[in-house]
């Protein structure tokens, strides 16, 4: 397990463009199992996370040709199902949150897939209620393998299109259940249906490669199925997620910054989220231009209240960026509460920021309230471990505004998410350095 130390009080100055997103990587390269005829997906984000992903397909039997550093081409012509049945699966499956969508095309295409416990950030609980049901109702039946500790799914008789109202707007359950939909016989329509970009995305290139759907950006989705869908090129969003974290660190740092790229329009609510805490965003074209400023002041609500950001399925605020937020509130003017409603264990980090000076208080697992120091006390360094992708982005962030010299360890689980973050913001003025442990 390698570690970032970071020597704090570096402004960054010039431009950086964000990656491709992590989480609609991890929906279109299951989606890659739907067709034996070649898709060509461009700017992959070399992470750990997507990596992991290419090569499980790998395993797979899907032929994996790299064109570019960041554009790969799959061909899901001669899949070895009995991969599935393997440990190997099981335990690389545990790797990621991605695998759980191996599920839908699975079973649309081979009428069997193996569906066990996926990885991904431990945040508090992740039920798959959303894919079992949606699965199983369009015609799948579940066994559980307590030995495998894992589901076989089957459909001896092919999948068959119905109506399904989502008890949550689950992203990859949604994501599972359409592209199960897609090849099964007749109507599926999905009411509660998560709609965020990616899932929008998602849709897109199914529908280039042939499918039928209706409704895409709505939470009504009415797919026709088809029997067959053919090869085509997809491109990658920039990832919104990382777009927060460089406006945040932007801010938090006192850094003029211009982001590149940022697809401006599929950003929904988070930008006016971050003028909301104060943070002046210029918008140039298609670029955010972030200007250096000696502090920033965080909005009341209209009636004066303590201003509150908590996050919604969207077109609400992402529950990745709230780590960011809350880290960027601590050097503002002005007191925010920060609701974190979806997950129970992912704001147990301002441990750490409280130990660097930060006035936080935790009201509950899901609730802290910041009190910003405006800058009048600045974080001191210290010495943390990242728990999660977003925490360890806060903690980066809190590193490179601190005073003196932070260690962060465990960034592998920064590396899930962000590509040779070190890399990147060091060519723009940061000072961290990776040591491999
Ligand atoms: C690989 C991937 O794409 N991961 C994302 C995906 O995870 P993932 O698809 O696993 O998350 P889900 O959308 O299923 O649910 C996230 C959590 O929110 C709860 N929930 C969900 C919907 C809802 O209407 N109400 C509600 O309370 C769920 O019970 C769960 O605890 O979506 C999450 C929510 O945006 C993001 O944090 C993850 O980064
Ligand atoms: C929670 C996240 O990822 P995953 O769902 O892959 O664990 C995230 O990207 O913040």
């Amino acid at each position: 397990m390698s570690t970032f130390i970071v020597e704090g009080g570096h402004p960054l100055h010039g431009e950086i463009t964000p990656q491709g997103a992590k989480n609609e990587a991890l929906q279109v390269l299951c989606a890659v199992l739907l067709t034996p005829e070649r898709v060509v997906i461009e700017n992959l984000p070399d992470i750990l996370d997507i990596n992991n992903l290419i090569s499980m397909l790998g395993d797979l039997g899907v032929k994996v040709e790299k064109l570019e550093p960041h554009t790969y081409a799959f061909q899901s012509d001669s899949i070895n199902i009995d991969y599935l049945s393997t440990p190997e699966y099981i335990k690389k499956s545990a790797s990621l949150r991605g695998s759980v969508m191996f599920a839908g095309p699975l079973v649309a295409r081979f009428g069997y897939a193996v569906l066990s416990k996926p990885g991904g950030d431990k945040i508090g609980r992740r039920r798959l209620d959303t894919h079992f049901i949606g699965i199983n109702k369009l015609g799948a039946d579940f066994d559980y393998n307590p030995e495998r500790h894992a589901y076989e799914i089957h459909a001896g008789s092919g999948l068959k299109g119905t109506y399904m109202l989502l008890d949550e707007a689950s992203v990859t359950g949604t994501a599972n259940i359409i592209m199960a939909a897609v090849l099964a016989e007749g109507v599926t329509t999905i009411y509660n249906a998560a709609c965020e970009p990616y899932l929008q995305q998602l849709c897109k290139m199914l529908v280039s490669m042939g499918a039928k759907i209706e409704g895409i950006g709505s939470n009504l989705l009415t797919i026709t199925g088809v029997t067959s869908l053919h090869g085509t090129t997809h491109r990658l969003l920039p990832d919104m997620i990382e777009v927060g974290s460089f406006i945040g660190m932007a801010a938090m740092t006192g850094s003029d910054i211009t982001l590149k790229n940022v697809s401006y329009g599929d950003l929904g609510i988070m930008p006016d989220s971050f003028k909301r805490l104060g943070i002046e965003l210029q918008l140039s074209g298609d670029d955010i231009i972030i200007p250096a400023r000696d502090c920033y002041e965080i909005e009341t609500f209209m009636d004066g209240s303590i201003m509150t950001f908590a996050d919604a399925p969207w077109p609400g605020l992402s529950p990745d960026l709230l780590s960011v937020f809350l880290v960027v509130a601590t050097q503002a003017r002005g007191s925010v509460l920060i609701h974190q409603k979806m997950f129970e264990s992912r704001l147990f980090f301002v441990d750490k920021l409280i130990d660097m000076g930060a006035q936080i208080i935790l009201c509950d697992p899901h609730r802290a309230a910041v009190i910003g120091s405006g800058r009048l006390h600045s974080l001191r360094a210290t010495n943390m471990v990242s728990p999660d992708i977003r925490a360890g982005i806060a903690m980066l962030i809190a590193a490179m505004s601190a005073r003196g010299t932070s260690s962060i360890h465990n960034i592998d689980q920064i590396d899930r998410g962000y590509e040779n973050i070190d890399k990147r913001l060091n060519e723009i003025g940061a000072h961290i350095m990776r040591v491999s442990n």
